[in-house]
């Protein structure tokens, strides 16, 4: 991921670099965002669903959409060889993620270290593009690395270095086909108002019920299944001594499992968060917690909604495959890549 990749950041390094990406993706920012998502959510189903009968979910990084959007917004980076080139470095690296740290030639992790080289020299060079740019007067909103070149202060430089980091979390949604009449008929009351326009902020904040189905989808199945801390000092937890300094890995899947706060932890409920201001602090942490929370909270909630809302609205599906075991490496997939069946359909 890079030398000092945020999640290698700690103190006053990190709250700069953090700083500088929670001001692009805090909600008041992201609002002129959405109709720009939801152009990409069309184009991309313009390309890739439209005229076919089926559809496999689990798709080659290049086809998939949350890394469409991704390259779009937070890289400005179109469609075109530029990117095919980043998905190849990005399937590399992730696969990376989680191998054997030894380097040894036709290793994955040799593989990934390469494919992380090329990807940074790719960005770099965007890096120097969208400086041009700037400029020669665009608008520094109108992705995040311009948003961050804007920013001017004697950190500027590292603070652009960080900004991949965001790219392996945001491939990361698991919308998982059920039983849904509620979420369908709340996408088709916000669709029947619509002749061709955008999705407005307005019509996201009406997605409610859906936002309840992602986050039930969220606690069963959460993409990233936990995350080191550092014990900033001894501490003692469920009669054991963590001494400081020692590295601990929380798991989210022990906590959102856990039937004391969820009870009937495997139904799946949406209706648990019926009123989720409710819920105990840290007990839904699929986005984690505390100061290293994700700041992509809001860009993927909004991503998010607004796929569903024209997978839903725009075809009626069928599953295909009755195996819907999944995998981690590390990252969540169906095993069989969830193989569908599409027709188009049309709102009355
Ligand atoms: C469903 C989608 C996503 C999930 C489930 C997710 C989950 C997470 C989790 C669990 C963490 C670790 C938090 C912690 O240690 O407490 C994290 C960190 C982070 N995420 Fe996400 N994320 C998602 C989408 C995104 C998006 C779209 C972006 C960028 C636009 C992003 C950027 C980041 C960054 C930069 C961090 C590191 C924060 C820090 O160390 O201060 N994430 N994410």
């Amino acid at each position: 991921m890079g030398g000092c990749c945020i999640s290698e950041l700690v103190g006053e390094d990190h709250k700069h670099v953090r700083d500088a990406l929670v001001s692009f993706l805090k909600p008041e920012s992201l609002k002129q965002y959405i109709g720009k998502m939801d152009e990409e959510v069309r184009n991309h189903l313009e390309m890739h669903w439209h005229g076919k009968e089926q559809v496999t979910l689990c798709v080659t990084i290049d086809e998939d959409l949350t890394f469409t959007i991704i390259c779009s917004l937070l890289f400005g980076i179109e469609r075109g060889p530029r990117r095919e080139k980043l998905a190849d470095d990005f399937r590399y690296m992730v696969e990376g993620i989680w191998s054997i740290p030894v380097n040894l030639p036709f290793t994955r992790y040799n593989r990934s270290l390469k494919s992380s080289a090329r990807a940074q020299k790719l960005l770099k060079h965007l890096i120097g593009e969208k400086r041009d740019d700037l400029k020669h007067g665009a608008s520094p909103r109108q992705d995040l690395i311009t948003y961050l070149l804007s920013i001017r202060d004697d950190k500027n430089k590292q603070v652009i270095s960080e900004i991949q980091h965001g790219f392996h979390h945001a491939v990361l949604q698991c919308c998982r086909r059920h039983d849904l009449l509620i979420l369908v008929a709340e996408q088709e009351d916000i669709a029947k108002n619509k002749h061709g326009e955008l999705l407005t902020w307005e019509d996201h904040a009406k997605m409610k019920y859906t936002w309840k189905v992602v986050m039930e989808t969220l606690r069963l199945f959460p993409p990233i299944f936990g995350g080191f801390r550092k014990a900033v000092k001894d501490f003692e937890y469920g009669g054991y001594l963590i001494p400081k300094d020692w590295l601990i890995f929380w798991v989210t899947g022990m906590t959102q499992m856990d039937d004391t706060i969820f009870p009937e932890p495997s139904k799946f409920d949406p209706n648990r968060f019926e009123d989720s201001a409710s819920l105990p602090p840290y007990c839904f942490i699929p986005f984690g917690g505390g100061p290293r929370i994700c700041p992509g909270y809001e860009f993927a909630r909004i991503e998010t909604l607004v796929s569903i809302h024209y997978l839903v609205t725009r075809f009626t599906w069928k599953i295909l495959c009755s195996d819907n075991s999944f995998s981690r490496d590390p990252m969540l997939a169906p095993a069989k890549g969830l193989p569908v069946q599409i027709s188009p359909r049309k709102l009355l």
